[in-house]
């Protein structure tokens, strides 16, 4: 059920809600709409320490030294009972995004229990590295490394995938035997005290999971970071906040985590199969309302099939149905809030100034009833536009994208590395050495050839440059979230 207005969203601390103070509430607010649904209840800095202590009570109870088959069967029970609530979730993050029903349910909430699953395999299944050594004196040793839990972890997420994202950094945390602080963003409060209570549901011990709502600087998000208490950090956000995680974190040496923005580029060839490509690329481009941080925002089309692919697009983007979240036909939902929308209406503006051409959007749409009041954008694109104009340059987290023609392969490749971001690129096209050579060429993490956001999720997952530090996903995400002691054994 979708919380009321009258209706709290809690904290969730040492294996129980919170009472609420409504001396502390802040609105959780329907961007569709603009409507308040629900109160949200700002944790201060003793919740937090609270929270803090208990995760660390939970380590010292047994949670850091529990079987790993122990965890797993836990990690399974909460995907089940994920999809047993599978609607609440659906319905909650809906509330909170605005998303549509077919993206929330084939997405995000599809993805929450496929994130325990896979996690509870991946670690369940992991070795740990050993070595015969041979010494100067022609003795023996055996080296091998133990890992072990890196303690508590603050985990910070964003709005964007909110379940998606947070379940991605829970599943592996607690799956390695750490208890987790998580602090959801202030737009979208509503899935990880949903969680919570599934966590509760299922028997997860007190203080392994921990949730306090509320902003970042002055607020939860600060005071968690800033907490002597935690061992680490796992951030997924902008990279302005994640530099400001990083350099709080600092002074007591504690590793980090940052999955921050990109400016991603997709190259597309003219041997390509032109339907497939475009809309591959408008998938790309116009997913979420552009706002994931693997959306494509600056597109690079040989000159020979430019005004073809560009027709596609623009024919593409015209069909995308902006309406209510929960109509099964609706494609686009709003982008997260009126500041949002401010921002990526600054860019819209700005890349009229730049010179651009706009083939499609450029705006604010009108919209019918409740949906009047909602933070709603165009879809947009341009073309003219140079890779200097900054535009081209920083992340705008919306349905937009610029639309560059290139003439050969190298002039392609150096186009798409010319940026300060490192997180994800796509190649179109039906030569197979060629889309090997340029994925490989691209200056990301992440690279795809024919396709988009196809995840596997054994696979490293972060960037390079303005994008992050460090690597999620698979085995990568053990070397985060473990520590190993290397023990030395003379033969
Ligand atoms: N996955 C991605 O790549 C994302 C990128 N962004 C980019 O960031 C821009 C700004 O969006 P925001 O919501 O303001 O992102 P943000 O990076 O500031 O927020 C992400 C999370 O960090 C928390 N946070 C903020 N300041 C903090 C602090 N000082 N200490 C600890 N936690 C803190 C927030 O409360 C939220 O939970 C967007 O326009 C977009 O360009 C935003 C969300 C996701
Ligand atoms: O699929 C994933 O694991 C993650 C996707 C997107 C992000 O990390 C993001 O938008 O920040």
């Amino acid at each position: 059920m979708t919380a009321q207005p009258e209706q709290w969203i809690r904290n969730f601390v040492d294996g129980g809600f919170v009472d609420p103070d409504p001396g502390r509430a802040f609105p959780a607010v329907d961007p569709a709409t603009g409507s308040a649904y629900a109160r949200v209840h700002e944790a201060d800095e003793e919740l937090v320490d609270r929270a803090v202590r208990s995760a660390r009570a939970a380590l010292d109870a047994g949670w850091a030294d529990s079987a790993v088959s122990a965890r797993a069967a836990l990690m399974r029970k909460v995907a089940d009972r994920i999809e047993e609530r599978f609607d609440e979730f659906v319905a909650a993050e809906i509330a909170d995004t605005g998303k549509p029903i077919t993206q929330a349910r084939k997405l995000d909430v599809a993805r929450a229990p496929m994130n325990f699953r896979a996690y509870a395999d991946v670690v369940s299944a992991a070795g740990q590295d050993s070595f015969i050594t041979e010494t100067a004196d022609g003795g023996r040793a055996l080296n091998y490394a133990v890992r072990k839990p890196l303690g508590v972890v603050a985990i910070i997420v964003p709005w964007n995938l909110p379940l998606l994202l947070l379940t991605w950094k829970v599943a592996p945390a607690l799956m390695s035997g750490n208890a987790v602080v998580v602090k959801p963003s202030e737009d979208t409060p509503a899935t990880a005290s949903l969680l919570a209570e599934v966590i509760a549901e299922v028997g997860v011990p007190r203080g392994v999971y921990n949730v306090v709502q509320g902003f970042g600087a002055d607020s939860a998000g600060a005071f968690l970071t800033g907490h002597p208490g935690i061992d680490g950090v796992t951030f997924t956000g902008s990279s302005a906040t994640g530099t400001h995680v990083m350099k709080t974190v600092a002074p007591r040496v504690r590793p980090v985590s940052l999955e921050l923005g990109g400016k991603n580029a997709a190259v597309v060839f003219d041997d390509v199969d032109l339907g497939e490509a475009i809309d591959g690329l408008s998938r790309s481009i116009f997913t979420n309302t552009g706002q994931v941080c693997l959306c494509t925002e600056r597109v690079y089309i040989q000159r020979g099939i430019f005004d073809d692919v560009v027709a596609g697009l623009v024919e593409r983007a015209e069909k995308l149905r902006l309406g209510p979240p929960t109509d099964f036909d609706t494609t686009t939902g709003p982008l997260i809030s009126q500041k949002h929308r401010e921002k990526v209406q600054y860019y819209l503006d700005l890349a009229v100034q730049e010179g651009a051409q706009v083939l499609t959007g450029g705006g604010v749409p009108r919209m019918e009833g409740a949906l009047a009041g909602g933070s709603w954008i165009e879809p947009t694109l341009w073309t003219g536009i140079a890779n200097s104009a900054r535009v081209m340059r920083e992340e705008v987290f919306g349905p937009v994208a610029g639309l560059v023609p290139f003439d050969s392969e190298d002039e392609a490749i150096r186009l798409a590395n010319d940026t300060e971001y490192g997180l994800a690129a796509a190649v179109w096209t039906n030569d197979l050495r060629r889309g090997h050579r340029v994925a490989q060429k691209m200056n990301v993490g992440m690279s795809w050839v024919n396709t988009w956001y196809l995840r596997d999720l054994r696979s490293p997952f972060g960037g390079v440059g303005l994008s992050g530090i460090g690597r999620e996903g698979g085995e990568a995400a053990l070397h985060f979230y473990t520590e190993p002691t290397n023990v030395c054994v003379a033969l």
